[in-house]
């Protein structure tokens, strides 16, 4: 449903001269139809600049946007023809912002009749249009409000409604819920999946909490210094031996006892979660394991158990013993001292 590739932006600190910075550094990323995708970094990482060179409300400097089919850069600085092509296009790509972006002498219904007005819909289909959004996004008795007179959540849930109003396939979302409290970040969260689900809307989301893509994401990418290090749906980057994304999205601590040890992740899913492994391999191998970490959670809607275990040795001396945690269709990863760097992102944090 998007695709960009070789996505570059690079802005001047002062319009002729001064240093450029490079936003973004050749990005390539796949969002599929129907999924939620989030993408994740540290301030300054470049996901903003993706967002918006997504929707071409920044131009990029190189690269390829292609949204639904349509290559949008294509149209950018084409002739009139070129840029009302672009602006439809435009108007099927939705946007959600961290500060929401109301206009707060308008009323909320007037809000959301905004963009259809400019779409030329006429007055009764565009209030009927917009009490049915605001309905879908569970606000039809704050029609007559001003933004004023709602709290952050109902504010995000307005500009929710306005981003729908074009009948979008894409919903893109800048740090929605960043300005927004735990409780109220997880009920707009699930406003989202669940829009996605009904309307089969894809959507991509920017965001520096982790926690936001454990609880809604079906794949992620993380952004560093411009580029897109990994990416993949949740299930591929757990399965990926060192993804950090994987090790921030599931973490399980616990630190090797001594030197001449060999620290192994082993994730469960479903059904192998009740094997009793490590008694099997414990016994088996007549060694003694420590297990110095273990977690159960639900990532990306399905239930997964890690643990950490230490055996006796060096891994030279362990191969068979991890092999066998293989053979038992057990994802085993060998941690070494560079798996533990923490990855810069933060979680569960709110700005
Ligand atoms: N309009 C601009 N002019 C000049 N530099 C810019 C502009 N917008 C962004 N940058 C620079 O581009 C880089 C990427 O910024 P961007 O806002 O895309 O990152 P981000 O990951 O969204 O960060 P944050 O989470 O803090 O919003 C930064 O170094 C930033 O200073």
């Amino acid at each position: 449903m998007i695709t960009t590739s070789g996505l570059t932006k690079t802005y001047r600190a002062h319009r002729s001269h001064g240093p450029e910075v490079t936003a973004l550094d050749g990005v390539d990323l796949h969002v599929r139809e129907g999924e939620v995708f989030g993408v994740i970094g540290q301030s300054g990482a470049g996901k903003s600049s993706l967002i918006r060179c997504i929707n071409l409300l920044e131009r990029p400097t190189a690269g390829t946007v292609t949204v639904d089919g349509q290559d949008l850069t294509a149209l950018v600085g084409r002739g009139r023809r070129a840029s009302r092509a672009l602006r439809e296009a435009r108007s099927r790509i939705g946007m959600v912002f961290q500060h929401f972006n109301l206009l707060s002498s308008r009323t909320v219904r007037d809000n959301v009749e905004l963009p259809l007005e400019i779409l030329g819909m006429s007055g009764r289909d565009r209030s009927r249009k917009a009490l049915d959004l605001l309905d879908l996004v569970g606000l039809a008795d704050k029609a007559d409000a001003h933004p004023a007179q709602l709290s952050g959540g109902q504010k995000q849930r307005v500009g929710i409604a306005r981003a729908l109003a074009g009948d979008p396939k894409v919903l893109l979302s800048d740090e929605a819920t960043s300005a927004l409290d735990p409780e109220t970040t997880r009920s707009i969260l699930q406003l989202l999946r669940d829009l996605n689900r009904q309307l089969g809307l894809t959507v991509l989301l920017i965001t520096h909490e982790m926690d936001v893509v454990k609880s809604i994401c079906d794949s992620a990418a993380l952004m560093e210094r411009g580029r897109v290090v990994e990416s993949g749906t949740v299930g591929e980057l757990l399965a990926t031996p060192g993804s950090a994304l994987a090790s921030a999205l599931f973490p399980v601590g616990g630190e090797a006892t001594g030197t001449d040890r060999t620290v192994v992740d082993v994730t469960f899913r479903g059904e192998s979660a009740t094997q009793p492994v490590v008694s099997r391999l414990a016994r088996t191998y007549n060694i003694d394991i420590s297990i110095l970490g273990a977690a159960v959670d639900t990532v990306g809607g399905r239930q997964i158990g890690r643990m950490r275990i230490e055996l006796p040795g060096r891994y030279e001396d362990n191969v068979v013993p991890v092999g066998f945690l293989r053979e038992q269709g057990l994802q085993v990863d060998v941690v070494t001292e560079q798996d533990r760097q923490p990855v810069p992102v933060e979680e569960g944090a709110h700005k």
